[in-house]
């Protein structure tokens, strides 16, 4: 008989109470485990082992899942339905990379007008890489319109691809100014990458952009600015003609819109093989999302490993180590497309929800992390659990190289998982000769707890389709973390206040401006910058 919602969580907070419920060196003691908790999707492999999950948890997290009805909410979304309730809107990135005719939503085939842009993406990158006029892309977004495709670009872009790829996102001067001595405005295409075409970083810049282009090219120059948005009397008003507009559906968050006309700086710097790659990819693992069982469903069980290490265990972080330097920038993705989706406190009928939601996440490239802050992962107060991303096999012939890194990638997650005891690390001091006393005091220095989480995901090789599967596989962990926590992961309400406040601040900040009314040390800020700044 189906376990009731309350009923399936205290099910799982009655395991969390458990003694030993935080232990992995135990489960360990059982050979099959690894197999038993590793699974495939597409080309990835994760080994979910290194984890406190028992079969009996993992049971307990199942009935949770089925009590929620996860896979019917997922069964929802691809319908089309509006499950983003306080935006009224369907959640449809799926039908960005998805097949002709395979998404409706509101009585239309979502599907056409995707594949139209698709074909009007693919021509437009064909006239720019044949005319070969334009030698370099920049893309001028923020947030969604940033992270994913500069993500992709930074994981996929080899020397002899069509195009060098620009981003610019921070309305922060210094970044147009390290950027625009290096770029030729003759040669480079401008993108202007904006959901709503409205927002002020993006807008600030595109016009710092479009100057620069005029000062150099004259009026000519609006030829070459593109837009990539749904606000297509936005786009109009700006000037882009309408031959250069993208457009995409508000069903597509922002987060998640990499595979949308916001990925176009992918195509153009690529080339269109590797942007449809990145779809295709992303598509094998929506496949995999919609047709596997829930004991085999990968991103619902990643987000039930992380529902026991956040509501079970109480750990409040996640670590995303990529052992893949082209990678690098997938930390910063997933930082987006996780606590924008899950840093929410009230359930989907704005009820104060009753236990943690999203964790921070946060990560760097390994080896980096090791020797940044690999340590605290280590030895400090809280596990931290981690994801650790390895690529079989790479790209480049330093193979020794390569297997240094896989070890590194191996061996933190054996070390966070093994720890090291006492015995251990007395033994090693006197084999080096050390005297009792310098032992002793050291021992609790050089002791490692343990039993600490990691998931590790391998994936043969870094390509566009690879990479599209794993970010898809996280976008759909998210998806049934929402689900599972009963929030919408689909609005960001909580960035609004700071962007109404700045708007509110910046006249303060002209010179000789009065001082509205703020708290006394946002006050005495103002007060001191306009000392500073001799205003
Ligand atoms: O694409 P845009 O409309 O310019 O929005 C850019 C970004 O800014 C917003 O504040 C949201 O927090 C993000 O979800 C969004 O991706």
């Amino acid at each position: 008989m189906a376990v009731s919602t309350e009923a399936a969580w205290a099910r799982v907070a009655e395991l969390a109470r458990a003694p030993a419920a935080a232990a992995i060196r135990p489960l360990m003691a059982d050979p099959a485990r690894a197999a038993r908790f590793t699974h495939r999707a597409g080309d990835i492999l994760a080994d979910l082992s290194k984890t406190s999950v028992s079969d009996t948890v993992r049971e307990a997290l199942l009935d949770l899942s089925r009590a929620r009805g996860v896979l019917a909410a997922r069964d929802a979304m691809a319908a089309g339905e509006a499950i983003n309730a306080t935006e009224g809107r369907a959640v449809l990135h799926m039908a960005l990379r998805g097949p002709r005719g395979a998404f409706r939503t509101e009585g239309e085939d979502a599907s056409a007008g995707v594949h139209d842009t698709l074909d009007a993406m693919r021509a437009f990158c064909a006239r720019i890489h044949a005319e070969g006029r334009f030698t370099d892309v920049l893309s001028v977004g923020i947030g969604g319109s940033d992270l994913g495709p500069q993500m992709a670009v930074r994981a996929l872009w080899r020397h002899g691809m069509p195009m060098r790829a620009h981003f610019l996102s921070n309305v922060d001067g210094h970044a147009w100014e390290a950027l625009r001595h290096g770029l030729d405005p003759a040669r480079t295409l401008v993108l202007v990458a904006s959901k709503t075409f409205t927002t002020a970083e993006t807008m600030a810049n595109a016009h710092l952009v479009r100057d620069w282009l005029r000062g150099a090219l004259g009026e000519a120059a609006d030829a070459q600015m593109v837009a990539l948005s749904t606000n297509l009397d936005a786009t109009r008003a700006f000037g882009v003609p309408g031959s250069q507009v993208f457009g995409f559906r508000d069903w597509v968050g922002g987060r998640f819109s990499l595979w949308s006309a916001i990925g176009l700086s992918v195509a153009l710097a690529c080339g269109w093989e590797v942007f449809a790659g990145l779809l295709a990819g992303a598509r094998r693992m929506d496949e995999h999302f919609l047709s596997a069982t829930e004991a085999e469903n990968l991103p619902l069980l990643m987000a039930l490993t992380e529902v026991w290490h956040v509501n079970g265990l109480g750990l409040p972080s996640r670590a995303v180590l990529p052992y893949d330097e082209r990678l690098a920038r997938f930390p910063a993705h997933l930082q987006q497309v996780e606590m924008e989706s899950l840093g929410k406190r009230v359930t989907l009928e704005g009820a104060p929800v009753s236990r943690a939601t999203g964790p921070v996440v946060f990560g760097e490239p390994g080896t980096n992390a090791q020797h940044s802050f690999m340590q605290l992962l280590h030895q400090g107060t809280t596990p931290v659990p981690a994801d650790i991303v390895l690529v079989a096999t790479p790209d480049h012939g330093f193979d020794e190289n390569h297997r240094q890194l896989l070890a590194n990638g191996l061996a933190q997650a054996e070390a966070l998982l093994r720890g090291r005891g006492a015995e251990e690390v007395r033994a090693e001091m006197e084999a080096k000769g050390m005297a009792a006393g310098a032992i002793e005091a050291l021992l609790p220095h050089r002791l490692f707890p343990g039993d600490r989480p990691s998931a590790t995901l391998v994936l043969p090789r870094l390509d566009a389709n690879t990479l599209g599967q794993l970010v898809a596989l996280y976008e759909h962990k998210v998806f049934c973390l929402g689900a599972l926590w009963d929030v919408n992961a689909f609005d960001q309400w909580g960035v609004e206040l700071g962007k109404q406040l700045a708007g509110a601040l910046l006249p303060e900040l002209s010179p000789g401006a009065a001082a509205g009314e703020h708290d006394p040390s946002t006050a005495a800020l103002i007060a001191e910058l306009h000392r500073q700044r001799g205003g």
